[in-house]
């Protein structure tokens, strides 16, 4: 039974195929973190999904990637994405609040002491702490990978007892996930480093990692002594399969 966790949902779990934001998949998942909350466990959620929030306001702009592009496209989909999170949870008489946050913030000690301060009076205070990648000053070097990193990053600097990334996929899978021949790996030492061989080059195309950092940043976390749960997002009561021990996906251990 964990009493502290990290949850990470990635874009394509937020999103639907075409790229608009999928509210059923995100009210969802709010369904089953007030569950959790309901049930005393204290919780983190990292949500991807600005740019695309952004990117469904200001349609028929070129995709080219450009820097600036995605900058207006989170810092537009960011206030989107919060205002959905601050009606969902509010339905269920929850608070939740904004945590932006770039790779410098974990290098600075004095950054890393107010953002760990401010985690401990949120979660004291029981509001469910948002986070996401401050994409509109994360540029080159402040970048994470992805928010797979980030979200191992807060993992560690809560001490938590689980770090949970919901994907698009059931898990790591022996082959292309796509591939009936695939079979889903369902538990992964973090030393063997034999099972990076098994990812994919193709993945969505609304995430940014793959399921290559989800497994460095997994194995990374899990060497810290917290297991990692990947999972579908999208898998109904998925959240709730956490506490019964029976987890469908891949479980990263030390
Ligand atoms: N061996 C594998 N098992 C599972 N998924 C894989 C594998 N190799 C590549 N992938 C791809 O990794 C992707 C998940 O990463 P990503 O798109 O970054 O998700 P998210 O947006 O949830 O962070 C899936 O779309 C999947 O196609
Ligand atoms: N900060 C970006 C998320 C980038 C990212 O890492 O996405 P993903 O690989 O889907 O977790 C956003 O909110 O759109």
């Amino acid at each position: 039974m964990y009493t502290r966790i990290v949850i990470k949902v990635g874009t394509n779990v937020l999103t639907r195929p075409d790229g608009r934001l999928d509210i059923t998949s995100i009210s969802s998942l709010v369904d089953q973190i007030a569950a959790l909350k309901a049930a005393g466990v204290e919780l983190v959620l990292i949500s991807s999904g600005a740019v695309g929030a952004g990117r469904e306001l200001l349609p028929g702009r070129p995709d080219d990637g450009a820097v600036a592009q995605r900058q207006v496209y989170s810092a537009i989909g960011q206030v989107r994405l919060m205002e959905l999170y601050r009606q969902l949870f509010a339905g269920h008489g929850l608070l939740c609040a904004q945590v932006l946050a770039t790779k410098g913030d974990f290098r600075d000690d004095l950054h890393y002491d107010n953002m760990l301060n401010c985690f401990g009076a949120l979660l004291r205070d029981e509001v469910v702490p948002v986070v996401n990648e401050n994409d509109v000053v994360a540029v080159t070097e402040l970048m994470f990978t992805d928010n797979d990193e980030l979200a191992g990053l807060v993992a560690r600097m809560l001490g938590v007892e689980a770090l949970v990334i919901l994907s698009s996929v059931e898990g790591l899978y022996d082959g292309a996930p796509d591939d009936p021949q695939s079979r889903l790996i369902p538990r992964v030492k973090a030393a063997d480093q034999t099972v990076a061989a098994h990812v994919q080059e193709r993945r969505t195309s609304g995430g940014r990692g793959g399921m290559a950092t989800k497994l460095r940043i997994a194995a990374e976390t899990a060497r810290h002594g917290i297991p990692v749960l990947i999972g579908n997002g999208r898998r109904p009561g998925i959240l709730a399969t956490i506490q019964s021990g029976h987890w469908p996906g891949t479980e990263v251990r030390q």
